[in-house]
């Protein structure tokens, strides 16, 4: 039997870190949405005790290094699975851009494997198998829209935001998180943005409103490091985007844009410069 699923990326609506933990992660508070830009995971058993991974994408780990590999693992030994598992992951999401893909491979593979093995693991179970694995795994688990705190891994789901047009523009450097991290200052913040201002914002269904509270703490780090980055929002809210942040880490900026005719004025203007640009909606 081979079964499919759906690994879509996410973006971080506001990002908000306030101090550093004992276990040398970051306290923060964010809302995460998710996009309809995903890669697929196709999942097939094997009578073999082994888990092997393939992917069209050249330029990811294949082995115990890739996240739906560690899935895999992980689900197998906790629930003592003696079967064996091929992952093909059809990637489309970049990597190591902010958005979360290999985080959202290894939660479908999490919700996969949970259906091809006939575990009835309950959801709120493999949310916590995922935070094993890393601090976004238990959003993309649920998807949706949520509150994320702790290190991301508490989660309190919200409605979606308002539906409109996202643009997503990569420009071609590689950011470790860790990284962005390691170099944040949280008491070199001038103020942090309004997690509760934008629940309020989602909540009133306001789209320009949700523009205005975007917010995201790591732009003080990545853009310092990538001043590339800070032109591509320049460019993005020039070419007319109505909101623009930075996701995660970075390197990927979003520009929110509620009216369709402004979208193929962006997206060519982007292009003329930055050769990955994706348009996609918000998946509500
Ligand atoms: C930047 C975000 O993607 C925003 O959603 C997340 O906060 C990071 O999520 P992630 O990539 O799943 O992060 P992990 O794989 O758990 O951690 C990578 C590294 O980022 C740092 N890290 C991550 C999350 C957090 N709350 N504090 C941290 O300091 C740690 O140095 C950690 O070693
Ligand atoms: N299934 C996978 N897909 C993509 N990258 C993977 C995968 N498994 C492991 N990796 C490794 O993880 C690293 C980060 O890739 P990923 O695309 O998840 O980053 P990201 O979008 O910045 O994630 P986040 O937003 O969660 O920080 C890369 O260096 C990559 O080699």
């Amino acid at each position: 039997m081979k079964i499919y699923e759906k690994a879509p990326a996410k973006i971080n609506l506001l990002l908000d870190v306030l101090g550093k933990r004992n276990d040398g992660f970051h306290e923060v508070e964010m809302i995460m949405t998710m996009v309809d830009l995903a890669d697929r995971l196709e999942m097939e058993e094997l009578p073999r005790d082994t888990i092997i991974i393939s992917s069209q994408a050249g330029y990811i780990p294949l082995d115990e290094k890739n996240l739906a590999f560690q899935a895999a693992k992980l689900i197998k030994e906790r629930y003592q699975v003696r079967k064996g598992v091929y992952i093909h992951l059809d990637k489309h999401i970049p990597v190591a851009a902010g958005l979360a893909g290999g985080s959202s491979d290894a939660a479908a593979a999490l919700r996969g494997l949970n259906r091809l093995w006939g575990l009835h693991i309950p959801e709120k179970e493999l949310c916590e198998l995922g935070a094993e694995l890393g601090s976004d795994v238990p959003f993309c688990v649920t998807g949706g829209t949520a509150i994320a705190t702790g290190r991301g891994e508490k989660l309190e789901p919200i409605d979606n935001p308002p539906q409109c047009w996202v643009i997503l523009a990569k420009p071609p450097i590689n950011v470790s998180t860790a990284d962005v991290y390691g170099r944040f200052r949280v008491d070199e913040l001038k103020s942090h943005p309004s997690a509760a201002g934008m629940v309020e914002a989602i909540r009133h269904g306001s789209f320009t409103e949700v523009c205005d509270r975007l917010g995201n703490v790591l732009e003080t780090v990545t853009l310092r490091l990538y001043p590339e980055v800070a032109q591509l929002k320049e460019s993005m809210l020039r070419l007319g985007a109505d909101g623009v942040l930075m996701s995660g880490s970075g390197p990927t900026v979003f520009g929110l844009v509620s009216k369709e005719s402004k979208v193929a004025r962006i997206y060519n203007g982007l292009r003329g410069f930055c050769k990955e640009v994706y348009v996609v909606r918000m998946l509500t």
